[in-house]
């Protein structure tokens, strides 16, 4: 019998990939990483059901999964290698035979407010509508400002961008990495300070899935790896986990490093806030702050927050 032999990296790789333009931009951005490092590399565009589906808001259509299930299917069926993420979009636990390789420098982690009539949230006018089908969003919104008018806006950003310029909305809410990644960022009137409008868990960071079991290909995705953001989101996706976090349940994570890029010697402290989704009780918030050093401690400072929402009234989301 042979000893058993290291899986080789396929070549070429192959990405797979979600067709909005946000998404090919962060696939071709993970292509070049690749290419960089000599390896050759094409990308598997797929319309996923997050995609078709743009007349509900996502917490009624099932949430997280809805834009890498296809993506997954994929990887299973050897059609493609790896898939890049937004990884706020991916789901908290993935599914048996999928790992998390790497997550990668993190862009802007906060939210913009873009508008064509107002320079700032301050600004608007009494009851004037705001877009935006984040709950999460919603939430932090109302609770700056209670008279606003909050309605769902879905789609992808040039989409969201077009309702916006049609006059449906006063102004909208959205990720300011994706639109700094579109070269978007004039159409960025302000970017809230997080203490106003706490981030979702891993905004602004790239996620890569892979199948699991194939050591050569996770370690050159290892490579990509950005220790700090990595460390940080798994203290965000470690209180969405605890809390059983989906897309129904407003729920906001930011982990920042004391020091800039200070992973070895770093205090990480962590905020984040639960809203009750029938909206009866307060938005709780909480602040916990850990040395971390490895992924194990990131995710017990991000179940500690989790427990003090808890033990403030917070309720695990049952799927
Ligand atoms: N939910 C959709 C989504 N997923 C990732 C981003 C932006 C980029 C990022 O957070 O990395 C967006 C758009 C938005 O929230 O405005």
């Amino acid at each position: 019998m042979p000893i058993s032999q290291p899986q080789p990296i396929p070549a070429p790789l192959v990405i797979a990939t979600r067709e909005s333009r946000l998404a090919l931009w962060q696939a071709e951005f993970v292509q070049g990483l690749l290419q960089a490092r000599g390896r050759a590399v094409q990308l598997l565009g797929m319309t996923t059901r997050g995609d078709q589906i743009l007349d509900r808001t996502l917490s009624k259509v099932g949430g997280k999964g809805l834009f890498v299930k296809e993506l997954e299917q994929a990887l299973a069926e050897g059609r493609a290698h790896l898939a890049v993420h937004s990884l706020k979009d991916v789901p908290m636990e993935l599914p048996e035979g999928f790992v998390l390789a790497a997550v990668l420098e993190r862009e802007d982690p906060r939210d913009a407010f873009v508008s064509n009539d107002y320079a700032t949230l301050d600004d608007l006018p009494p009851g004037a509508v705001v877009g935006t089908s984040s709950l999460r969003r919603q939430v932090l919104l109302q609770h700056l400002r209670p008279d606003l008018r909050i309605e769902p806006l879905r789609g992808n950003l040039d989409t969201r961008l077009r309702k916006l310029d049609e006059g449906q909305y006063a102004a909208i809410v959205l990720a300011t990495a994706g639109l700094l990644r579109l070269k978007l960022q004039q159409r960025v009137r302000m970017v809230f300070p997080v203490a106003q409008m706490l981030p979702a868990a891993g905004q602004g960071a790239l996620g890569i899935e892979v199948r699991s079991g194939q050591q050569a290909l996770l370690a050159l995705l290892q490579s990509l790896a950005h220790r700090p953001t990595w460390l940080a989101t798994a203290a965000e996706r470690a209180v969405s986990r605890t809390l059983g976090g989906s897309c129904s349940v407003p729920l906001a994570a930011h982990a920042q490093w004391s020091q800039p890029d200070g992973a070895q010697a770093g205090l990480l402290q962590l905020d984040a806030a639960w809203g009750d989704p029938s909206g009866r009780t307060a938005l709780l918030q909480t602040c916990v702050t850990a040395r971390v050093d490895d992924l194990a401690q990131a995710e017990q400072l991000g179940q500690r927050a989790a427990r003090q929402l808890l033990e403030a009234g917070a309720v695990v989301a049952v799927p």
